[in-house]
């Protein structure tokens, strides 16, 4: 289990973490979502010992991470961090043995991971001379080859194409499912929505929201789409329990003041009394619309929102 308990971290006068707090579990998939500047690379590179936080502590099993413990961390950073004119073959194997790997063991991993993630005719060459998204999967087999117990993963799906995106997402669910905390931070919503167990949505240096998508979802507010072809323009402006309404490209959509049966009912009574009504559920916010809401929500002094387990 791996234990981001209270970081914080300044760079001068700006404030990149402040109190930022969160655990990932064996066996999990955590997607660390935030805008640009939010505070995700430093937390990350603090989790590694890369920069010393201010404040707070990063423990791994319960112990604070010392030198020994960061080893079992298999990091992937958003700068990337290969030598451009060294072979892959001889660079994996280098960074298996610099983990404390055998030369045997540090050989049979690369030879697996690279088989793996569809680079293993390219071990002979530097890689300087791989395209991008192949850099990017030698950069994963670098995470990899050590066979980390935890995997910390900085913007791992930026820039691949979709081939290399199910092949990344297939070994973080393995990993996952061998039991290691996986935690990645990303700004592909939708693919995080997909892969991930639980979300952490980080604004100026802390965590706003945090759940799994589902908890998420209960706790945004209730909206329903209603479709009745007949209704006049207005029908719902002033029913009691709708707090708002907006036509989208679904339909109307009506946010409710609650999720009660009773407010439900009384939507839906409405909704008839104006003639047929060929439509009408509960609507689901995606991630990236939660996202949205919870980073426009934010002030200073925001805390986690309820259905937040931070
Ligand atoms: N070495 C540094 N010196 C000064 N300021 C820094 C340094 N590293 C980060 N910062 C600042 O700390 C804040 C958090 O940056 P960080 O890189 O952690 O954000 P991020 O969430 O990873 O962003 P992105 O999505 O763009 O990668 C930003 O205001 C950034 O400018």
């Amino acid at each position: 289990m791996l234990e981001i308990d209270g970081i914080s971290k300044r760079f001068g006068s700006t404030v990149a973490l402040d109190g930022m707090t969160f655990t990932v579990r064996p066996g999990e998939l955590y997607g660390f979502v935030g805008a640009n500047g939010a505070g995700k690379t430093t937390t990350m590179r603090i989790a590694l010992g890369v920069l010393a936080a201010d404040a707070g502590e990063v423990r791994l099993d319960d112990r604070p991470l010392d030198a020994s413990s960061r080893r079992r961390i298999g990091y992937m950073p958003e700068e990337r961090g290969l030598y451009p004119r060294m072979a892959v073959g001889t660079q994996l194997r280098y960074l298996a043995e610099l983990r404390g790997r055998s030369a045997a063991e540090a050989r049979a991993a690369t030879e697996r991971w690279t088989e793996r993630l569809g680079i293993a005719d390219r071990r002979a060459d530097e890689v300087q001379r791989l395209s991008l998204g192949n850099q990017q999967r030698v950069q994963l087999a670098a995470a990899l080859v050590a066979d980390p117990d935890v995997l910390v993963l900085d913007e791992p799906f930026s820039g691949l194409d979709p081939m290399a995106v199910d092949v990344m997402s297939e070994v973080l669910r393995e990993r996952r499912d061998a039991g290691a905390p996986v935690v990645f931070s990303s700004h592909q919503l939708e693919l995080v929505e997909r892969l991930c167990d639980r979300v952490g949505i980080v604004r100026a240096g802390r965590l706003v929201a945090e759940g799994t998508v589902a908890e998420l979802r209960e706790a945004s507010a209730t909206e329903v789409v209603v479709d009745a072809p007949r209704a006049a323009t207005g029908w719902a402006d002033v029913l009691p329990g709708v707090a708002a309404v907006r036509t989208t490209a679904e339909g109307t959509v009506l946010t409710l003041a609650d999720a009660s049966d009773a407010t439900l009912g009384t939507v839906l009574d409405a909704a008839r009394r104006t003639g047929p009504v060929h439509e009408f559920r509960r609507r689901r916010p995606t991630l990236a619309e939660i996202y949205r809401d919870a980073v426009a929500d934010h002030h200073p002094d925001a805390r986690p929102r309820p259905g937040a387990a931070a």
